[in-house]
């Protein structure tokens, strides 16, 4: 698949994640109570596990998908499904995933849970119709860097990077 131009660069900070999975969770409490949580291997698995903290919820599984090498798009592959859940249809279930970009990975999750609640911390405008709940909105040219995915390091000045 061809690469996606990504102009613009969003660092989250992990204060800045748990922040955001906590708001998520704010939304998330009133529409349950959930019978468990899905996590989207692996980026859904650091929200996911705010969320299930702050829900006091303790049954938790995973649907393992690739699909980026880094900021490179491939077919999505699915690794594991969620036998061992038993969650059925995904009525009641909560999806979690980091964020949806194209929208790729959480149509192929919508598809095996299809009354399953999807919610992810960040969305892109290609993906957002796929998620019933999140909670920011970045462009559809942004990468979003994940604070697992960096390190702190010389910051060129703005200046400089405008210059070239
Ligand atoms: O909406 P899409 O275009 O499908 O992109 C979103 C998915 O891509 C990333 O996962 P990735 O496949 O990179 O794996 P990772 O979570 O293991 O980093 C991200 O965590 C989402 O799961
Ligand atoms: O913007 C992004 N950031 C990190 N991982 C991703 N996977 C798809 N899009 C992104
Ligand atoms: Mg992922």
């Amino acid at each position: 698949m061809a690469e996606a131009p990504f102009n613009k660069h969003f660092p989250v900070s992990w204060e800045e994640l748990h922040r955001n999975a906590k708001a998520l969770a704010w939304r998330l409490i009133d529409r349950g109570p959930w019978k468990g949580i899905i996590a989207i291997t692996r980026g859904g698995m650091v929200p996911a596990a705010i969320i299930a903290r702050e829900l006091e919820i303790r049954m938790i599984d995973t649907v393992c998908v690739s699909s980026y090498d880094h900021q490179q798009q491939r077919n999505a592959t699915i690794l594991k499904g969620v036998e061992g859940a038993n969650a059925g249809d995904g009525e009641g279930w909560l999806i979690i995933d980091d964020l949806v970009d194209t929208g790729k990975t959480a149509e192929i999750v919508r598809k095996m849970l299809p009354k399953a609640h999807f919610a992810t911390v960040y969305a892109k405008p290609a993906g957002r119709p796929l998620v019933d709940t999140f909670i920011t909105e970045v462009s559809q040219d942004t990468w979003i860097h994940f604070p697992w995915d960096i390190e702190l390091q010389f910051s060129q000045p703005i200046a400089k990077q405008r210059n070239g």
